[in-house]
């Protein structure tokens, strides 16, 4: 993506009865796992349903730059790793574009590697803190040899002779802080300890499995995860297909259940119960969900969500659900925005650190709509309209940040007045389908 592009504006306009039966790409976060433990692993690993957003290919350009063969082959992604331990050190530096995931887990994956790598990104990114991954690294032996004003990107790191293995726990609900330390702790001698008080999504410890590394999980009575893998271990391709993203299905979700008459299809999501957090919150917002053809995948449960419009009422959504549906706040405040009543969400803190600041950025987008909130350090308060009235006629500013971008489209679509963003380029990140998908379910998006 050329950051110095004009900014491609959208408006999302009320829309008749949303209806069909559509496939949402492929999980985001299993799609960056599958190109990275490939690349490491010996042999060859073959991917389906690999999620093609601008953030995953960034992810195979950098697995390639440091001596992966990745291929498209028809529908599969063919990977030759090099075998753990035996990554290259890239010519130039690795540009990460938008995706904190890819640059985060990559920190983890090279930072032991004795070995000269430079990250960059894009102006959202060098907004990020990695702080957060170079501490653990810095107490590897890793050496950040460059880094901005408060640890962030563009960065530099160089690893030691011997990385050492850690015990670290976790200080921020994170699953880039939990796999980047443990990707690390494969090139470390000995066995790196990951306590995780707070589980997050936990794709990293099951591929890792899967790949054949030994890594073992337990957890005891006080409920903090212990994750723990052997280092230096071999890594053997696999075959991977990769499951719907319930981040990018959240956007059909909602659509369905605010613009009246709706009765959708979303085929193959990924039910893992460490990303179901906004199925569970609309649910008890009186959300009309059944889960149709439940199945297991390759280790993953799978199921076809029908959404039928509904009524919804507002609800608190606890702190503790945060880590389960962190990416989707910004759709959830959409809905809640139609439903009766107040929604209050807490322990939203996290939200500040993604690509933009999403707190402020979903309340300022809902206040130039005319939705009623308040906006605390880390809660959000929505007060809805169910008939949609007054809602909408307002300009979005998406701070380079795809799910505000999509959010406030889905808003658009169900609310009096159309909705504007400023810039729908960066929904390329993490869903590049999503336009054609909505306007093809009868979404009114132009
Ligand atoms: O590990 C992952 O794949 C992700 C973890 C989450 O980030 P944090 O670990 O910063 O919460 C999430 O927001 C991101 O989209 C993907
Ligand atoms: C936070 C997100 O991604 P990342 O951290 O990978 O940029 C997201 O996709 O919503």
């Amino acid at each position: 993506m050329n950051a110095h592009a004009k900014p491609m504006p959208a408006t999302a306009s009320k829309s008749p009865a949303l209806a069909g039966q559509v496939r949402v790409p492929g999980d985001k976060s299993i799609s960056h796992r599958s190109l990275m433990l490939g690349g490491l692993a010996s042999g060859e690993t073959r991917i389906t349903g690999l999620l093609e957003g601008e953030d995953v290919l960034r992810t195979g350009d950098a697995m390639r730059a440091m001596g992966a063969r990745i291929t498209r082959q028809g529908s599969e992604w063919i990977v030759t790793g090099t075998g753990n331990g035996c990554l290259l050190e890239p010519e130039a530096p690795l540009d990460f574009g938008n995706a904190g995931t890819g640059s985060r887990l990559t920190m983890g994956l090279v930072g032991p590697y004795e070995m000269t790598t430079r990250f960059i990104g894009d102006a959202s990114l060098s907004k990020r803190p990695m702080g957060r991954v170079l501490d653990p690294l810095r107490q590897m032996g890793v050496q950040v040899l460059e880094a901005g004003a408060g640890d962030r990107m563009p960065l530099t790191l160089r690893g030691p002779r011997h990385a050492a293995p850690i015990t670290y726990r976790v200080p921020m609900p994170s699953a880039q802080v939990k796999s980047a330390v443990l990707l690390a702790g494969l090139n470390a001698r000995g066995v790196t300890t990951v306590i995780e008080p707070v589980k997050t999504r936990d794709h990293t410890e099951k591929m890792l499995a899967g790949f054949g590394a030994a890594i073992e999980v337990e957890t005891p009575a006080d409920g903090e995860r212990h994750i723990r893998v052997e280092g230096q271990g071999r890594l053997a391709g696999q075959v991977i297909a990769v499951p719907g993203d319930p981040s990018s299905a959240a956007f059909p979700l909602v659509a369905a259940l605010i613009v009246p008459g709706s009765d959708v299809v979303i085929e193959n999501v990924l039910m893992n119960e460490s990303r179901t957090g906004l199925v569970t919150t609309l649910i008890e917002m009186g959300a009309d969900i059944s889960f149709e053809n439940r199945r297991d995948t390759g280790g993953e449960e799978v199921a076809d969500l029908r959404v039928r419009a509904s009524e919804l009422a507002g609800v608190v959504v606890p702190p503790e659900r945060a880590p389960s549906m962190i990416d989707e706040y910004p759709v959830l405040a959409v809905a809640a925005a139609f439903a009766k009543g107040e929604t209050k969400m807490l322990g939203l803190d996290e939200l500040r650190v993604k690509e933009s600041d999403r707190l402020a950025a979903v309340a300022r987008g809902l206040e130039a709509n005319g939705v009623d909130c308040e906006e605390g350090a880390d809660t959000l308060v929505v007060r809805g309209r169910p008939d949609g009235k007054g809602i909408g006629g307002g300009t979005v500013e998406t701070h380079l940040d795809h799910r505000i971008a999509m959010a406030f489209l889905v808003m658009g679509l169900a609310a009096e007045k159309p909705v504007t963003i400023d810039d729908r380029a960066m929904i390329a990140t993490s869903f590049p389908e999503f336009l054609t998908l909505m306007t093809g379910l009868g979404a009114e998006i132009a």
